[in-house]
């Protein structure tokens, strides 16, 4: 039995008002989503509330507006997307709190949804600010928790308001805690984590008891910048964190002393400007010049990347080695997916990727189906992983 309140355990829910945290962080280029896993997660557990006659008003972040209204991170261009998979009318409300929202849920009738603006265009969210928190309240009978993949926030919407009702995890929620502890609880070693991405400020410091954990660590993407910069590396231009070479250099150590193989871009591929097909070159570290910026990591990190995935038996994986949206650099990510993903089919791998757009990344490389499990999160798995207590799931916990 789950040590937390599920639907299950919520009872009749007719003409309640369910607040629903969800993630709907989904990859968006040009307008337009271009991968609808997280949506497709949550949508049974939209229809579940909705069948069984609550209001249903979605609470959602996108992106990270710093706590002020930004028109290109209004949830209003996911709306659309959330209708067509769940395949029942989702209104869109222009706040989240005050007399909009809850004009907007008040006059939903039961069985209605409604999906309001980006939670994080208040500085409240973040700060799961107690006044903040309370006026999200004030909408809401039940609050139900399906944002696995922002379960390691401690915001008003992912933490906070379960202190202010009955407070249920989705079904998402209920199946990635499963779902996980199977492929992840008792892991066959070697164990190999491929760390990758942009958000280095917020994932670098998890590596530190991520090393202790994992065999090997593949630190690629952005994040490999910023540890080749603490290296003495010249990246040029590329995304790095400069104010962060000291906690890659502590990692590195603390790596050292517990016996885990760090393994950072032998070669890297560079180019002057970051557009479709922009000119590029393979270069070995010590060439990457001024004005250029590492994108993707070159063939013999790939190969070393993919030797790491043969000795391994587990892999734990969370962001793509290299700006995969972008062709030609995609090349990294998509290598290294599908030879995990052989490696997978030939029952000699247990692999786990997650997060919202390394999950995109194994779709544009058609593999998505072939890892053994896939979850929506990226930094919440790396912190379960980690066996961190996550403040979304705690919050959920049965006293
Ligand atoms: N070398 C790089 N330079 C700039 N951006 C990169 C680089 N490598 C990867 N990225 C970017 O990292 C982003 C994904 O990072 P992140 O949000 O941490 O992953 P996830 O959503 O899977 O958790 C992608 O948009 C990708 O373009
Ligand atoms: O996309 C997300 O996390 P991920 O990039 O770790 O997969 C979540 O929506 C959390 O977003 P945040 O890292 O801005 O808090």
């Amino acid at each position: 039995m789950a040590s937390f309140r599920t639907l299950d355990d919520a009872g009749d829910i007719t003409g309640k008002r369910v607040l629903l945290r969800v993630d709907l962080n989904v990859p968006v280029h040009d307008g337009r989503v271009t991968d609808r896993t997280r949506i497709e997660r949550v949508a049974g557990t939209i229809r579940e509330l909705s069948d069984k006659g609550a209001r249903v008003a979605l609470l959602a972040h996108f992106g990270r507006p710093k706590g002020k209204p930004v028109p290109e991170m209004s949830l209003g261009q996911i709306a659309g997307d959330v209708a067509e998979v769940i395949g029942k009318p989702v209104e869109f409300c222009e706040d989240c709190i005050g007399d909009k929202a809850a004009h907007a849920i008040d006059s939903l009738g039961n069985g209605g949804i409604v999906l309001l603006e980006n939670t994080r265009f208040y500085a409240g969210e973040e700060k799961n600010d107690a006044d903040f928190t309370a006026e999200l309240a004030k909408n809401g009978d039940i609050y139900v928790n399906d944002a696995f993949s922002a379960a390691h926030r401690a915001h008003a919407s992912t933490e906070g308001l379960a202190h202010h009702m009955p407070a249920y995890a989705g079904r998402a929620m209920q199946e990635e805690l499963e779902a996980l502890e199977k492929a992840l609880g008792r892991p066959k070693r070697p164990v190999l984590a491929i760390v990758g991405g942009a958000k280095v400020s917020t994932k670098i410091d998890l590596l530190a008891n991520l090393v202790k954990k994992v065999d090997a660590l593949v630190i690629g993407g952005g994040m490999a910048n910023t540890f080749l910069h603490a290296k003495g590396v010249a990246i040029g231009k590329s995304l790095c964190e400069a104010d962060l070479a000291e906690t890659a250099r502590r990692i590195m150590t603390e790596a050292a002393s517990s016996a885990c193989a760090i393994v950072l871009p032998q070669d890297v591929v560079v180019a002057k400007e970051f557009k479709e097909n922009a000119a590029c070159e393979t270069l070995p570290l010590d060439k990457v010049p001024d004005d250029g910026m590492i994108l993707d990591v070159g063939p013999e990190s790939i190969a070393a990347v993919n030797e790491w995935i043969d000795k391994a038996e587990t892999l734990v994986w969370n962001g793509p080695l290299g700006a995969f949206e972008t062709k030609p650099f995609d090349k990294a990510t998509v290598a290294c997916a599908r030879h995990a993903a052989e490696a997978t089919k030939a029952g000699s791998l247990v692999s786990v990727a997650g997060g919202g757009d390394t999950v995109s990344a194994l779709h544009q490389a058609g593999v998505a189906d072939d890892f053994s499990y896939v979850s929506t999160a990226g930094g919440a798995f790396l912190e379960w992983m980690e066996g961190k207590e996550l403040p979304g799931v705690t919050a959920l916990k049965k006293a």
